[in-house]
């Protein structure tokens, strides 16, 4: 057995659930199955057990897989900073930084990192299930491109391709994906999945018999709308897939949207909290009234601390404080409670002053710390990881509070994924619920967001053995492309 590679029409066409379906999928089969993006665009990342870090999505998928994580799971991560920069992760170890215009010619090393990582690693596993970026039908990048078609080539790998139906117009995107590749590459393609379809396939059928005429590939499934799947999203705060399905909880929780907003899959554990409402804001007035604000992580501690300001939202989180009205920093939001920040490193500003909500001062150094701290708060074990060049300390009154500090209604961490520790969550929100005055205490009987998560892997891996051709799939996975472009359309139907 050797690989696959899920491509897409577009971005968010739905990559991440269908590879981290597909894995769980093939797990249950017994196969030993490791997921892998050459390269993922993005600042929700993980720390794994053996240090590196790497996409949150690919860290969903080994779980989906159910192996241990690791960073040749996802050799190059790239971390947008500041509007034209990335900072880029290779091997899960900072690896410096790429200007938007050097995109090209600093890719050849990382290229080379991704080939051959992934050669080293489909050595381990049965099957590595690759997952593409963006969509294949980008030609301007193609010539240097290592994450799609370019891997697929390389490795001869059959390649899948995913369209986003509630977006509109799939027909001519999987039509035209084709349609603008090349020849060597366009033999690659193996077959279509139609994603996030509402409705009746029957009315789809005519769309889709008449597709798999013009392309010469097969259709190998429709999955479903699945409500309530939504989770470690690659994109920042704006694809939390928990916004399109808010509820009227009792307690209200704002979070607030900073543009390079880092780890923001942290509050994913709120949104599936009965009785909580969370939502995404920029909006000063939501800043201030809401019950609880989250200020989350950022990629750009100081820039964001800038637009914070400028938005009106740094008076409003006073306002809201002099209440009496709990905020929540969270690494980069912890960091911009503080009365000063010393930055030659992120933002290169020197020193500047923070929004004063806590006694701390926050020092950036050029070594980065990645960790998976554990600890407790009121008797409740809390397990976490961290991501961060600054660090911060107290000069003054505080409460310690996990590795941070609390001063009456302002908490601060740096510590990430402490939310999905249950226990914790429960005992803090009703800790905060109180000093916002409402009356909120756990749901007795709530699933647990460890259990949550496992039950959205296994109804993907449902909707994969529902409505993917789960035979056609094996023999691609088994056999390579050529043999199955060779064959008529679903041969078993
Ligand atoms: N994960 C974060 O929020 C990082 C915070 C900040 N950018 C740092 O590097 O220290």
């Amino acid at each position: 057995m050797n690989g696959l590679l899920i491509a897409g029409t577009t971005s968010d066409a739905g990559k991440s659930l269908v590879t981290a379906g597909v894995c769980r999928w093939l797990a249950r089969q017994g196969v030993r199955v490791a997921p892998f993006k050459a390269q993922n665009m993005s600042n929700n990342s993980m720390v794994c057990a053996d240090g590196a870090e790497i996409g949150r999505a690919q860290w969903l998928q080994a779980r989906a897989a159910g192996v241990e994580p690791e960073a040749a799971m996802n050799p190059v991560l790239l971390k947008p900073g500041s509007d034209h920069r990335s900072h880029v992760i290779a091997l899960g170890k900072p690896f410096g930084t790429l200007e938007a215009g050097e995109y090209a010619t600093g890719r050849a090393g990382l290229a080379r990192i991704a080939f051959d990582t992934f050669a080293e690693l489909r050595t381990r596993f049965d099957v590595v299930v690759c997952e593409g970026a963006g969509s294949p039908a980008e030609i301007n990048l193609r010539a240097g491109d290592y994450v799609n078609m370019g891997l697929a080539r390389r490795f001869d790998l059959p390649v899948l391709v995913v369209g986003d139906i509630d977006r509109g117009g799939v027909l001519a995107a999987m039509y035209g994906t084709q349609a603008l590749l090349d020849k060597e590459d366009q033999a690659l393609i193996a077959g279509w999945i139609v994603n996030k379809f509402r409705g009746d396939v029957g009315l789809l059928r005519p769309g889709l018999d008449r597709i798999e005429e013009l392309t010469g590939r097969p259709v190998l499934g429709v999955l479903p709308w699945l409500d309530g799947v939504w989770i470690d999203s690659e994109d920042a705060l704006a694809a939390a897939g928990w916004t399109r399905e808010q509820r009227g909880g009792t307690l209200k929780v704002a979070v607030v949207r900073f543009p390079r907003a880092s780890n923001a899959t942290d509050v994913d554990a709120l949104a599936a909290e009965p009785g909580v409402t969370v939502q995404l804001t920029a909006e000063p007035d939501v800043v201030r009234t809401s019950d609880i604000v989250v200020l989350p992580g950022s990629r750009a501690t100081v820039d964001d601390l800038g637009w914070l300001r400028s938005r009106g939202l740094a008076e409003a989180l006073s306002r809201r404080v002099g209440e009496g009205r709990p905020v929540l920093g969270i690494c980069g939001g912890y960091q911009m409670l503080a009365r000063e920040i010393r930055d030659d490193v992120e933002s290169g500003a020197g020193a500047v002053r923070g929004l004063g909500l806590l006694p701390t001062t926050v020092s950036f150094s050029p070594e980065k710390v990645l960790g998976r701290p554990v600890g407790a708060w009121r008797g409740h074990e809390v397990e976490a990881y961290e991501i961060h060049h600054g660090s911060a300390v107290a000069q003054g009154e505080a409460e310690p509070f996990l590795d941070g500090w609390r001063a009456g209604p302002v908490w601060g961490t740096t510590w990430h994924g402490t939310l999905d520790n249950d226990g914790f969550r429960r005992a803090w929100l009703a800790e905060a619920a109180a000093q916002a005055g409402v009356a909120w205490s756990p749901s007795p009987g709530a699933p647990g967001f460890a259990a949550l998560r496992e039950s959205m892997l296994d109804r993907l891996a449902d909707a994969v053995e529902e409505h993917l051709d789960t035979r056609a799939l094996m023999r691609l996975i088994e056999s390579g492309v050529t043999r199955a472009n060779g064959e008529p359309a679903h041969p078993d139907r």
